[in-house]
């Protein structure tokens, strides 16, 4: 970005803000008169407050009337993050002074970023992020970074669709401004869904955005070791250093920490310490941290404080972006209809989805050939017939849409134009492109014998809703889920 856009980018922001402001009433707008709109990116608007006590009025009384107003001028569903810059109070005396109230003050947050929104984008070895430029500013804290980071695992190679954006989207924000965007951020999710690429990717960026800070990331298991390890060699100390003296702490899969007390209290102080001092915290998990119930009631409510997001199975467009993406970066030959086979075959895991791919073109290098979808589909047959879905049928899909959505099946195939029907027919149609091997066509008939154009129309629809919409998202992915489980059991 030049500087001209740069400044009509800020403009923008200003724009948008000021609009939401004026929606506000008169009581709420008090808290939001000192606050300052720094970035939007990613349907998240970065706004900062001078303390702790303007955040939390801002969060709790304005903070929906905000979103709401954001959101309708912008037409797309964009979270608020609030974080605390004490130097607000004599930015904004000086500002006023100069008559320039509206410019964006946080350099380091608001200046221009790499598009991550672009999934196509397969230019990544060219690429320089505009993060690089900012690498020179001056260290935020400490001198050291630690840090055992995959360099595979990095924003640029980490693929956007719907079922990963909320999460994607929540990683950058809290890169951007540790410890001031969501503390903690917990991303929960099944295995091989990108959580681990995630939490790296963090490190990364930080590392690269603030050279001098102190990232470590650990997984819980290397956590308990060290902490066994620790008291039984009178070490405590040094292992308190080792996890408090630092900026940003990444811990994978914290479901190991259940059941294992010492550490639990361990990790409990460590979090205190480090939440504290607004360091940074990102976990993992298998399931959402209320779920995790042997853990002891304190640090599952800590792990409530800040911000919990999901990863969810990538739909068949993603998870084609993903293989495409691996095969350019790792320079993998492989056909587009082999690529689409694969997609369609492996669903639910994106290290199985990359394993495939690997085990495919590995194949055809051994034998001196190279890789066709007669190939890939006998070598990857044992694994296929593993990873097989359950069969779905169009009548499930219906039955559970109209279920849930409190129609009857017989509304959905009716011509009745009423706009929740009409929602729900199209989440229904959607859902049978995206879970069954229907056609067009014969999905069309399906429902009330209509034209394959008005199933394209509704499968385009829903998946530009899922992206924009929170809302629309959970929806389609709790339908999702409920499907497959009858799917299963029948
Ligand atoms: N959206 C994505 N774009 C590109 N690659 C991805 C994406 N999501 C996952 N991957 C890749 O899939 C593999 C598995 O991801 P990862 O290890 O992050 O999963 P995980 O959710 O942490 O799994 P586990 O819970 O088993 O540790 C990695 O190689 C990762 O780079």
């Amino acid at each position: 970005m030049n500087d001209g856009q740069q400044a009509n980018s800020d403009e923008h922001l200003s724009e948008v803000w000021q609009r939401a402001v004026e929606t506000l009433s008169p009581g709420a707008k008090v808290w939001v008169y000192s606050a300052k709109p720094l970035s939007l990116h990613n349907g998240i608007m970065i706004v900062a407050v001078q303390d702790d006590l303007t955040r939390a009025q801002l969060e709790s009384r304005v903070r929906p009337a905000l979103e709401h107003a954001i959101s309708t001028t912008l037409q797309q569903e964009t979270r608020l993050v609030v974080t605390i810059e004490p130097s607000l109070i004599e930015t904004l005396h000086r500002e006023q002074d100069d008559l320039s109230i509206n410019r964006p003050m946080a350099a380091s947050v608001a200046a221009p970023e790499p598009d991550l929104d672009d999934e196509d984008d397969d230019t990544g070895d060219e690429f320089v992020p505009s993060w690089a430029e900012r690498a020179t500013a001056p260290p935020r804290i400490g001198t050291v970074a630690e840090a055992r980071l995959n360099p595979r695992y990095l924003f640029e190679n980490f693929v956007i669709g719907s079922s990963n954006r909320f999460a994607h989207a929540a990683a950058v924000a809290v890169a951007e401004a540790p410890g001031k965007a969501y503390n903690p951020l917990v991303i929960h999710g099944e295995s091989g869904l990108g959580k681990t690429h995630l939490l790296h990717a963090i490190g990364h960026y930080v590392l690269n955005l603030y050279p001098s800070s102190r990232v470590r990331y650990v997984s819980s298991e290397e956590f308990t070791n060290d902490v066994i390890n620790a008291i039984r060699e009178n070490r405590t100390a040094a292992l308190k250093r080792k996890y408090r003296e630092i900026d940003v702490l990444l811990v994978d899969d914290i479901q190991f920490l259940e059941g294992k007390e010492s550490t639990q209290t361990e990790f409990f102080h460590t979090f205190n310490a480090l939440h504290n001092e607004n360091k940074q915290i990102v976990m993992t998990s298998d399931r959402p941290p209320k779920n995790l119930t042997t853990l002891e009631d304190r640090l599952r409510n800590r792990f409530e404080w800040g911000l919990t997001t999901d990863v969810q199975p990538p739909d068949l467009e993603t998870r084609i972006a993903i293989l495409r993406k691996k095969a350019a970066n790792e320079k993998l030959t492989a056909p587009a209809d082999v690529l689409e086979f694969i997609a369609s075959k492996v669903q639910t895991n994106i290290r199985e989805l990359e394993g495939a791919l690997i085990r495919a073109t590995a194949f055809a290098n051994l034998n001196g050939t190279t890789v066709d979808l007669q190939l890939a589909q006998i070598v990857l047959k044992d694994l296929i017939a593993e990873g097989e879905e359950p069969d779905i049928t169009a009548g499930m899909i219906m039955a559970q849409t109209a279920a849930y959505s409190e129609f009857s099946i017989d509304d959905l195939c009716s011509t009745n134009r009423s706009r929740n029907l009409v929602l729900a027919r199209q989440i229904a149609m959607y859902l049978c492109r995206e879970l069954t091997d229907m056609s067009l066509p014969k999905i069309g008939q399906e429902f009330g014998n209509r034209d394959h154009t008005t199933v394209m129309h509704a499968d385009r629809k829903i998946r530009k809703l899922m992206a924009e919409k929170h809302a629309v998202y959970n929806q389609v992915t709790e339908l999702t889920a409920r499907i497959k489980q009858q799917a299963r059991q029948s």
